[in-house]
């Protein structure tokens, strides 16, 4: 490991804490999800080694409905640790200094949403960063400064790279555990054949992957709106837009070539779907072969069966499997049998596996399947494909300085 941990900790610290408990908001409630779960483990281990354990988030961006307050994510957060936490309505104001030095031994305080705090954005280098008046009226008041954050460590701000540079910095526990995680693609060797599922929505992702990562995949298992990208670039007649709908055409404009030569250099890679599932006028789940498909005249939801069949093998024969994306609209049932399917028989193996993207994981919770059967199943979205195409995250460089 490149940074030091929880192991490195001196006893009976203040520690400063990021956390990214960035979370949906339904109607003004804060949605539970695994973010929570993750983080309390590194909560809990540093309140029961006795430190005084003030924590900071974010929720929303300004301006938007999900840009709330974190009160209610005190209560959530108290939940999964088992322990009271405290919550502050201040930043790094005086409010929030009393809250903090009035903290006992082995007690928890979250601090209000740090986003509040005009400081923490925009993206600037740390040490602009680390120069703000939140940084620096915050720092003095701890002896530790503890980034658990790995999900939002793609981002330069202020929480994220500023307080590394005035404090002894550490990584947390799902730092720790999704750094190794996230970059064994980049950086472990595996003995046998490595494959990776792609889909989801956003055609770049896929070709970022497939630049960066295809010396070091065998196979490459497309599906979702990506992958119905790439089979019109190979000659068929899908992946249009039809009234309504903004899935296509600008993804096709601005990638068109790019995802041609890909399919011309790395065609014996690329496994393309060879059925798709539509909604037929029965509302029930149609499929059709791709080689059948002639008209443009409906949206394709899933990939079909019996590319379902064909993924199968591939996964069960292969040494390490990742997943970026979901190869369907999974959130509908009918649409689901691409996702699960491939979701299933990497649960069935035992090959090192990691699945990503905040949408796509959340299918192994929805259609009962165990986050144990997985390898690594990441809370991370923009800081995830950042880390499998290799490229740095702000927030864990600044770790690595001494
Ligand atoms: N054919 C399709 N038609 C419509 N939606 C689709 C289709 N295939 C996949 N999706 C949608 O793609 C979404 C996942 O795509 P996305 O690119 O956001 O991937 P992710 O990696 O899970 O998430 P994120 O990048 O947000 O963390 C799913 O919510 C799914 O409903
Ligand atoms: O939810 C996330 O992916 C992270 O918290 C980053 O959030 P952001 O995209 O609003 O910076």
């Amino acid at each position: 490991m490149t940074f030091k941990t929880l192991d490195d900790l001196e006893s009976e610290q203040r520690v400063l804490v990021r956390l990214d408990l960035n979370s949906p908001v339904e109607d003004g409630a804060v949605q539970d999800n695994r973010r929570f779960d993750r983080h309390a483990e590194t909560v809990r281990e540093l309140a029961e080694g006795g430190h005084r354990v003030v924590l900071m988030a974010h929720q929303g961006r300004p301006g938007g409905d999900d840009f709330v307050s974190l009160e209610q994510h005190a209560g959530i957060v108290a939940d999964h640790v088992g322990k009271d936490v405290k919550f502050v309505a201040d930043t790094y104001g005086d409010e929030a200094i009393d809250a903090i030095e009035s903290l006992d031994a082995g007690e928890i305080l979250l601090l209000e949403n740090t986003r509040m705090c005009d400081e923490e954005l925009p993206e600037e280098d740390p040490e602009v960063k680390a120069d703000t008046e939140f940084v620096q009226t915050l720092a003095p008041h701890f002896d530790a400064y503890v980034n658990d954050a790995y999900s939002a460590a793609h981002r330069s701000h202020a929480s994220l790279v500023g307080f590394a540079l005035e404090l002894p910095a550490y990584a947390g526990r799902v730092m720790e555990t999704e750094y190794e995680a996230n970059s064994s693609i980049a950086t472990r060797e595996f003995d046998g054949q490595v494959t990776m599922v792609v889909g989801g929505t956003k055609a770049t992702d896929v070709i970022d992957v497939m630049n960066n990562l295809g010396d070091k995949v065998d196979q490459f298992l497309l599906g979702g709106i990506a992958g119905e990208l790439f089979l019109r670039a190979a000659g068929n007649d899908v992946g249009f837009d039809l009234e309504g709908m903004d899935f296509f055409d600008d993804q096709w404009e601005a990638n068109r070539e790019t995802i041609e030569s890909l399919l011309d250099e790395r065609g014996d890679q690329i496994k393309l779907a060879v059925d798709l599932a539509y909604e037929d006028e029965n509302d029930e789940r149609g499929e059709i072969a791709v080689a059948n498909i002639t008209e443009k005249d409906r949206p394709y939801l899933d990939v079909g069966s019996t590319t379902v069949d064909e993924y199968d093998p591939i996964i069960r024969d292969s040494e390490a499997v990742f997943v970026k994306g979901a190869l369907g609209l999974f959130e509908d049932e009918r649409f689901a049998v691409g996702t699960v399917g491939v979701l299933q028989a990497i649960s069935e193996t035992d090959c090192f596996s990691v699945v990503g993207g905040g949408d796509t994981s959340r299918a192994i919770e929805m259609y009962g399947m165990d986050e144990a059967d997985f390898g690594h199943v990441s809370i991370a979205g923009g800081a995830y494909i950042r880390a499998l195409t290799g490229a740095p995250l702000a927030g864990v460089e600044v770790l690595k300085q001494d």
